[in-house]
């Protein structure tokens, strides 16, 4: 996918006059540079099908629309190289935020698994087929904040993160919400559940145990799941584009104002929406005046930036600048979890 400007302003122009992007629903490892995947398996000693950037590109990035389970495959592809390793964890959290500072973004909320990233304390058998090492979920979040507040001194932005369950693995769940907890004045905002999303949710009641403990110590939540929004008394939901199709839900979480993270370019490669991008549910959240942001999801799989997803509802949903101006300003820049935190704090005070 490339840039076309049509002769409409570009949404380029459009978004360097706005300066002051944020970013709310973005994966770190969905995130990472190739070339820095092949030097730390250089380092490693990891073999990898790929010598060069462009061909291990052409393994990992999507072109074409495909399913949530064939996406989330493709991390298959790398993790195991930047799993278990210390310095590696460390530099990518660094190097998200100069990217995301180089887009424009002045306010970045990043979402990872921490047991995703660890070797050992994750039980059996270790993600990717590692062997066990001595990283554990733990030292994984120090290691990704001490990165981040190196970017945000090197870079001048704000980045703060948000911890994954993963719907495949219940038992992590409790874990991330005491690290979420344990995390929470070093920049953790919130808890999110990430993961196959045909996966039944009541089937695993560890994951509602785990979203009360966060309700009950004021941890805030995003979930990647519509449909499980007030089980898990969600206060943000990430893409929720299946909304729609329960009127009854959609009216009551717009009067609840819920934030919709939205994602364009990812919802049409992960199969999630229709690729006709005309007839995209996000056409329906603006009309409605939604609350909303513009995310990349997995800019490393879809070989997208912010500026793509916010060109794509430019040129083909019919975006204006006005509206983007509504979408910052909605915010002022900054995350609606925080704002709300920062409200608490003052309350209780
Ligand atoms: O769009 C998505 N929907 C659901 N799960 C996702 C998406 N993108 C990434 N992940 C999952 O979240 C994990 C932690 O970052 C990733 O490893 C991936 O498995």
């Amino acid at each position: 996918m490339c840039f076309t400007y049509k002769g409409r302003k570009s949404a380029k122009m459009l978004t360097r006059q706005i300066l002051e992007l944020i970013e709310l629903h973005v994966h770190l490892d969905g995130a990472i540079r190739v070339q820095t995947i092949l030097d730390v398996a250089k380092r490693r000693g990891i073999s990898l099908p790929a010598t060069t950037a462009e061909e291990l590109k052409e393994k990992i990035i999507i072109h074409e629309p495909a399913t949530l389970t064939k996406f989330l495959e493709k991390f298959e592809e790398y993790m195991h190289v930047i799993a278990g390793d210390k310095d590696a964890i460390k530099r990518i959290a660094y190097e998200f935020v100069e990217d995301k500072a180089k887009e424009g973004v002045i306010y970045v909320e990043v979402r990872y698994s921490p047991h995703f990233l660890a070797d050992c304390d994750v039980g059996k058998p270790i993600p990717w087929n590692q062997t066990e090492g001595d990283l554990s979920p733990d030292e994984v979040v120090r290691l990704v904040n001490e990165g981040l507040r190196e970017g945000e001194r090197a870079f001048n932005i704000k980045a703060r993160s948000i911890l994954c369950c993963m719907r495949h693995m219940p038992s992590w769940s409790i874990e991330v919400v005491e690290l979420c907890k344990k995390y929470r004045n070093d920049g953790v905002v919130a808890i999110d559940l990430a993961g196959d999303e045909s996966m039944n949710l009541e089937a695993n009641p560890e994951h509602r145990t785990a979203y009360e403990e966060a309700v009950r110590c004021g941890i805030h939540r995003t979930v990647h799941a519509g449909e499980a929004v007030e089980v898990l008394k969600a206060e943000r939901v990430g893409h929720g584009y299946n909304t729609l199709q329960d009127p009854a839900l959609y009216r009551k979480l717009l009067e609840q104002n819920m934030h919709f993270e939205m994602c364009p370019v990812s919802s049409k490669l992960t199969g999630a929406c229709d690729s006709d991008f005309t007839q995209h549910p996000i056409i329906t959240f603006r009309k409605d005046k939604a609350n909303y942001s513009l995310n990349t999801d997995d800019p490393l799989i879809f070989n997208s930036n912010l500026l793509l997803d916010y060109s794509v509802v430019h040129q083909h949903m019919g975006f204006t600048e006005e509206e983007f101006k509504r979408l910052t300003k909605t915010q002022d820049g900054r995350s609606v979890l925080v704002e709300r935190k920062e409200k608490n704090d003052k309350s209780s005070k």
